[in-house]
């Protein structure tokens, strides 16, 4: 788009100049010079929108500027029709919807201006072809602009997403971190997070098959996220193995939830064909500063934790050196006759 404006914008001045359009020919050149400019720093400006906009501006104005010109020529009014697909293709559908309405509605102005003086039924059906074919125009771009954002929308929520459990995946994860970390560090906030991993989960495929596990892992799932707030993010590493991300909460805070969580999921028993299971789970705990700032300093100091809890009997969660709910009855997941 840059190329094309910058030699179109070239190529027009030169035409105009051979016309004596000057007023029309210099913009043109300095419009040129301007988009040749910003084809230096497009791909690595962290502004493109801001830059987008700047561009696109100048460039709507030259060509309105073009079309209530006395010299220039009537097929410039064909140009209306590359407004909203401009628009609509480099702004997204707000700023597109937006950028085509002013310029479309200035385009039918300056017709107005034009051919005012020639009021006739010719110059009324121009206006309504040129007026309607450049909103259909605008309608199409705006459809498409809406279903392209839809499907984005959707791919990147699948993209993080656990297709077993429904629950945020690793990618979320550090996406989400990165979001809570700032805003923690902007408020002062402590954050912290949870690596829990179910405990002998291997017995529960072994004995009941993977279909009974994978209704256990949603089970859990759905559990996690039916206690969490809004504002925390609960997510499947992979495996038997699940973080949770809270926002707000000191190392003690999440050491008291995830206790309450492994009290409760112990509680729930799960039906496995004519049996019932308890499952239990280990769970480590690491705070954002304490522990480190990283995700990944967090995870580890978080894994070894828990990897400790399994240690030490299962079925508890462990927080720099203070253990929850140590229990005696955690080294299998137990069976309940119905
Ligand atoms: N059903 C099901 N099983 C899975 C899935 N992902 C991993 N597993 C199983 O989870 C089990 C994990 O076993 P281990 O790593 O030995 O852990 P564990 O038996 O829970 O033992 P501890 O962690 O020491 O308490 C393995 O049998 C895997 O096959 C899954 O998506 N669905």
């Amino acid at each position: 788009m840059l190329w094309i404006t910058t030699i179109a914008g070239v190529v027009f001045a030169i035409i105009n100049i051979q016309r004596d359009v000057y007023l029309l020919a210099v913009l043109e050149l300095i419009y040129a010079g301007f988009a040749a400019c910003l084809l230096r720093f497009v791909n690595t400006t962290p502004h493109l929108g801001a830059w987008t906009t700047a561009f696109l501006v100048p460039f709507f104005c030259i060509m309105e500027i073009a079309l209530v010109l006395p010299q220039s020529s009537f097929t410039v009014f064909t140009w209306i029709q590359t407004i909203p697909i401009i628009s609509y293709l480099l702004l997204g559908k707000r700023g597109g919807f937006w950028m085509s309405l002013i310029f479309i509605s200035l385009g039918v102005v300056a017709f107005n201006v034009r051919y005012v003086t020639e009021a006739s039924l010719l110059n009324l059906v121009v206006m309504a072809n040129i007026g309607f074919s450049s909103l259909a125009v605008m309608m199409f771009s705006h459809i498409y602009e809406s279903s392209r954002d839809d499907n984005e929308r959707r791919l990147i929520e699948l993209a993080g997403t656990d297709s077993l459990t429904g629950l945020a995946n690793r990618m979320r994860l550090a996406e989400t971190f990165k979001s809570m970390r700032n805003q923690a560090e902007r408020n002062d906030l402590p954050l912290s997070l949870v690596v829990l991993d179910l405990d002998n989960f291997k017995q529960v495929n072994d004995r009941y098959g993977h279909e009974v596990g994978d209704s256990v892992l949603q089970r859990a799932a759905a559990l996690f996220q039916d206690r969490l707030r809004d504002s925390d993010l609960a997510c499947r590493l992979g495996g038997e193995e699940f973080a949770l991300l809270l926002p707000g909460a000191s190392l003690e805070q999440a050491a008291d939830l995830s206790d309450g969580l492994r009290q409760r999921l112990a509680d729930t028993p799960v039906a496995a064909g004519h049996d019932t299971l308890r499952v239990t789970f280990s769970a480590g705990v690491a705070s954002l500063g304490e522990d480190g700032d990283s995700l990944s300093e967090l995870l580890k100091t978080a894994d070894r934790r828990m990897y400790e809890a399994k240690g030490s009997g299962r079925n508890q969660v462990v927080a720099a050196g203070q253990r929850y709910a140590l229990s005696a009855a955690g080294t299998a997941p137990e069976e309940r006759s119905e």
